[in-house]
C-alpha cells in the first residue's frame, strides 16, 4: 500500500450532524446525495455521538410507519452509539489487520475517523475497496514497469555489451586480456594481427604455450612485475616477431581487480609503433641525410661539427676538417644534364666512404662540396686522406657509359690547432680550398695564417678596383695575330692592364675573377670595350681587334647596346670587331647567350671561341653556333711539336674547322718549332710571344712581315 498509507488518506470529509438534527432531515440527505454513506452524531465540541449508516437507517425509516414513527425524533434515537472509530494517522494497513480481526463486521458499516479525538470524517468500505483497488492496480503497473524496465535494461545491456564488442574488435590497437595465471582470455583483431595468432588458437593458453620460449619470458616477466606491482606498467617499446615480421609496439599493461579487489586479470594494450618508427627514421633521414648520396647533409654535419670539437676540447682530441670541391662538376652538370651531375656526385660519395675511417664523418654539404670529419693523431693523418681523397679521385668515372674525369680540391684545417670552433675551423678549411684551386686545382692544402691575409688583400682588390676605373689606372696592351700564310699581322687581342699606384703592374688573372665576382665586370668590360674600338678605329692599318668578353657581362642582357654604343661612339666598322668569349658562356645559360651572341653577329661583329678544347662541351657548342673563328688553346700548342697527342688534337681540329669553314687561330705560340708544326698541319692563325707579347704600342706592327 502506498498510496493510501494512512487512514486520513481515505477519509471522507463529510460534514457532521448534531443531535438535534431529525431523522426525517438526515433521511432527506442520503435521498438527495446517493454517494453519502455515512454520517457521523457529534456535540457541539465536535465528540463523536454516533453514527448513522445509509443502508440500516433507509431500510428502518422506509419500514411501514418508519418514517412517521421516527421521522420527528431525533438523530440520535437512530444511530450507532458505539461506532468503529479510528484517528486519521493511523497506518491503514494497522487499522486493516486489527479490524477485519476483531470488528470486521463493523467495518461494513463504516467507521468515524478522528483527530486527537476529534471528528475529521468518515470512512466506508467503499473508501477502504477503492484503496485497495489503487494499490493492487500500483502493484500491477509497478511490475508490468518492472518486467519492461528489466526487458529494456536486458536489451541495453546487450547492445552495450555488442557496442562493446565493436569497440574492441575495431579498435586499431590489441587488447589482450589474461587471467591472474596469465591465460588469454580476451584478444581482439588487432592483437591476433600484432601477434599473429589466431583468438580461437590462444584462449585459454599461457605465453609459453604460444610463443617461442623467449618472447613468452618476456611477456610472463612483464605480467608477473604488473600483478605484484598491481599498478600500470608502461612497457615503451617491445619488439615482437608475429611470425612475419619484427613488429615495434607500445605495450600499457593494467591489472584487473575482481569484486574481492585481489587482481583478477591483466589487461594489455598495445600500439603497433612500427610504421610510426619507420618514419620517423625516414624523417630524420631526410632532416639529416643527403637524399642523392646518403652522406650526412649541412645540419647534420653542423651536429658532428660540434661534437667532435667538444671532444677535441673536453679530452684532448684532433680533428681536422677536410673541405672538398670537386674541380670539373659544373661543367659535367652543364654539358651533360643534371642526372649525369647526380650520378658524378654519387659515385664521389661512394668513393669518399672507402677513403675515411670507422668514426670519420663525411657530409655533402651542398652541389658539389663535401666535408670529412677526421680523427686524427697528427697532422700527417690529415695529409694522407686528403692525398687518398685526390688519388681515389683521379680514375675516370663511367656515367652511363660515358668516362668523366673530375678532380677534386682539398682544403684543410686543424682543430684546436687552426679553430676552436665550427665557425672559424671552416672559414679556414674553405680558405685552404680557395688556395688549392686558386693554385691549379686537383691538390690538397693545410690552413696557414697568411691565409687570412690573402682574404685581406682580395678585399682590398675589391676596394681598390672599385676606384682604379675613375682613376684611370687601366690601360689596354694589344697582342698581334699572325696569318701564318701571308706572313702578316691581321689582328690584335686587347689584353686589360691595371697599373696599380703601389703594386705597380696587376695581372688580369689576378684581378679579372675578383672583378668578377665583385660585379665590377660590368663597368670595366664596357670600358675595355669602348677603349677597343677607339683605338682600333685610329689605328693605321685596318687590323681587327678581339676583346675578351667575361660570361657575367652576358647576364643582364646588355652587350648588344654596349657593343652599338662603342662601335657609334668609336666609328669602328664593325667587321674589325672580335668577340672573345669562352665555352662558359653557353654553359651559363645556353639559349638567353644564344639569343644575345646571335644579335651582336647580326651587327657584323665576329665571334671567336678562345681556349677551345679545354671544356667538354667544345664540339657541341661548335654546331650551336657559327662561330667565325676558334682559337686553339695555349696548352695543347705548348706539348708541340713532339707530343703525339698534342700533334693529333690540334690536327683533328684543324680538320674540324676546315670542314665547317671556321679559321683556327693556335694560342701561346712561343717557338719556331711550335710555329713549323702548325703549319704542316694548316693552321692558319697564331698567336704568341713569338709573334710578339702583349704591348701598348702597335704601330710597330704595321710593317711586320714573317717569312
Ligand atoms: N674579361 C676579360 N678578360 C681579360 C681581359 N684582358 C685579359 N683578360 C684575361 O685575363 C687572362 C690573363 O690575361 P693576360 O695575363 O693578358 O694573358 C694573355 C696573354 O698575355 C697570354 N699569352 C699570349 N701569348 C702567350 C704565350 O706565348 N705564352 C704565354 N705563356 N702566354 C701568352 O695569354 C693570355 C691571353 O689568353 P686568351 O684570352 O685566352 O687569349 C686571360 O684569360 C685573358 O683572357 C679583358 O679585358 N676582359
Amino acid at each position: 500500500m502506498q498510496k493510501a498509507a494512512h487512514v486520513s488518506d481515505i477519509t471522507d470529509t463529510v460534514d457532521p450532524v448534531f443531535p438535534q438534527t431529525t431523522n426525517s432531515q438526515i433521511y432527506d440527505s442520503f435521498r438527495d446525495n446517493s454517494d453519502l454513506l455515512v454520517l457521523a452524531v457529534v456535540d457541539t465540541c465536535g465528540r463523536v455521538l454516533g453514527l448513522i449508516e445509509r443502508h440500516s437507517f433507509n431500510l428502518k425509516m422506509a419500514s411501514e410507519y418508519g418514517r412517521a414513527l421516527f421521522g420527528n425524533k431525533s438523530v440520535t434515537t437512530m444511530m450507532d452509539t458505539c461506532p468503529l472509530t479510528v484517528e486519521a494517522e493511523t497506518p491503514l494497513r494497522d487499522f486493516m489487520q486489527a479490524t477485519l480481526a476483531e470488528r470486521a463486521s463493523e467495518l461494513l458499516r463504516g467507521f468515524i475517523v478522528t483527530r486527537d479525538g476529534a471528528y475529521a470524517g468518515v470512512g466506508t468500505t467503499l473508501s477502504i475497496l477503492k484503496a485497495m483497488n489503487d494499490d493492487l492496480q500500483d502493484s500491477l503497473l509497478q511490475q508490468r514497469e518492472m518486467v519492461s524496465d528489466l526487458i529494456r535494461l536486458s536489451a541495453e545491456s546487450e547492445r552495450h555489451q555488442s557496442f562493446l564488442n565493436t569497440i574492441i574488435d575495431n579498435i586499431p590497437a590489441m587488447v589482450l586480456v589474461k587471467d591472474a595465471h596469465s591465460r588469454v582470455k580476451l584478444i581482439n583483431p588487432a592483437g591476433e594481427d600484432m601477434l599473429g595468432v589466431k583468438r580461437s588458437d590462444v584462449v585459454g593458453k599461457t605465453s609459453h604455450d604460444i610463443f617461442p620460449a623467449e618472447q613468452a619470458d618476456t611477456f610472463t616477466r612483464s605480467d608477473r612485475r604488473v600483478l605484484a606491482s598491481g599498478e600500470a606498467v608502461m612497457i615503451e617499446e617491445e619488439a615482437i616477431y608475429n611470425g612475419v615480421r619484427q613488429r615495434t609496439v607500445q605495450l600499457k599493461k593494467t591489472v584487473l581487480r575482481g569484486p574481492d579487489g585481489a587482481p583478477d586479470s591483466i589487461l594489455t594494450l598495445g600500439i603497433d609503433l612500427t610504421e610510426q618508427k619507420a618514419a620517423e627514421a625516414r624523417i630524420a633521414q631526410l632532416a639529416h641525410y643527403d637524399p642523392l648520396t646518403g652522406l650526412g647533409n649541412r645540419t647534420l654535419y653542423t651536429h658532428e661539427i660540434e661534437q667532435a670539437l667538444s671532444r677535441v676540447q673536453r679530452h684532448g682530441h684532433h680533428l681536422a676538417l677536410h673541405c672538398l670541391d670537386l674541380d670539373r662538376f659544373k661543367t659535367v652538370n652543364d654539358s651533360f644534364g643534371h642526372l649525369a651531375g647526380d650520378a658524378l656526385l654519387r659515385q664521389v660519395g661512394e668513393r669518399l666512404r672507402l677513403c675515411v675511417r670507422k668514426g670519420d664523418f663525411i657530409a655533402r654539404m651542398g652541389g658539389d662540396e663535401f666535408a670529412i670529419i677526421q680523427n686524427i693523431e697528427r697532422p700527417e693523418d690529415a695529409r694522407c686522406l686528403a692525398e687518398r681523397v685526390i688519388e681515389v679521385m683521379k680514375s675516370p668515372f663511367d656515367i652511363n657509359g660515358i668516362r668523366l674525369e673530375a678532380g677534386v680540391s682539398v682544403g684543410i684545417a686543424l682543430a684546436p690547432e687552426d679553430a676552436a670552433d665550427a665557425n672559424n675551423l671552416l672559414s679556414r678549411a674553405d680558405l685552404a680550398l680557395y688556395r688549392v684551386k686558386s693554385e691549379g686545382r686537383n691538390g690538397w692544402c693545410f690552413y696557414h695564417a697568411e691565409m687570412d691575409a690573402v682574404v685581406q688583400q682580395r678585399l682590398e682588390m675589391e676596394h681598390e678596383l672599385r676606384t682604379a676605373l675613375s682613376e684611370q689606372q687601366f690601360q689596354l696592351h694589344f697582342q698581334p695575330l699572325l696569318n701564318l700564310d701571308s706572313g702578316e699581322v691581321v689582328s690584335f687581342e686587347a689584353l686589360l692592364r691595371w697599373h696599380h699606384p703601389h703594386r705597380g703592374m696587376v695581372s688580369p688573372g689576378e684581378f679579372i675573377p675578383v672583378a668578377e665576382d665583385s660585379g665590377l665586370i660590368g663597368p670595366i668590360g664596357d670600358w675595355v670595350l669602348r677603349e677597343a674600338c677607339r683605338q682600333a678605329a685610329q689605328w693605321p692599318t685596318p687590323w681587327r681587334i678581339a676583346v675578351n668578353i667575361s660570361p657575367l657581362q652576358f647576364r643582364d642582357g646588355s652587350l648588344p647596346r654596349l657593343v652599338k654604343d662603342a662601335l657609334k661612339a668609336s666609328g669602328l666598322d664593325p667587321r674589325r670587331l672580335e668577340l672573345e668569349i669562352t665555352e662558359s658562356v653557353l654553359l651559363a645559360d645556353e639559349k638567353h647567350n644564344l639569343k644575345i651572341l646571335n644579335t651582336v653577329r647580326d651587327m657584323g661583329v665576329r665571334i671567336a671561341m678562345d681556349d677551345f678544347g679545354t671544356g667538354y662541351s667544345s664540339l657541341s657548342y661548335l654546331r650551336a653556333f657559327p662561330f667565325d673563328k676558334i682559337k686553339i688553346d695555349q696548352s695543347f700548342v705548348r706539348d708541340l711539336p713532339h707530343d703525339q697527342n698534342a700533334l693529333s688534337i690540334i690536327r683533328a681540329i684543324s680538320d674540324m674547322a676546315e670542314a665547317l669553314g671556321v679559321h683556327i687561330t693556335a694560342e701561346g705560340v712561343e717557338t719556331e718549332a711550335q710555329m713549323e708544326a702548325l703549319k704542316a698541319m694548316n693552321c692558319r692563325e697564331a698567336q704568341g710571344y713569338l709573334i710578339g707579347r702583349p704591348a701598348a704600342a702597335i704601330e710597330a706592327y704595321a710593317a711586320v712581315k714573317v717569312a
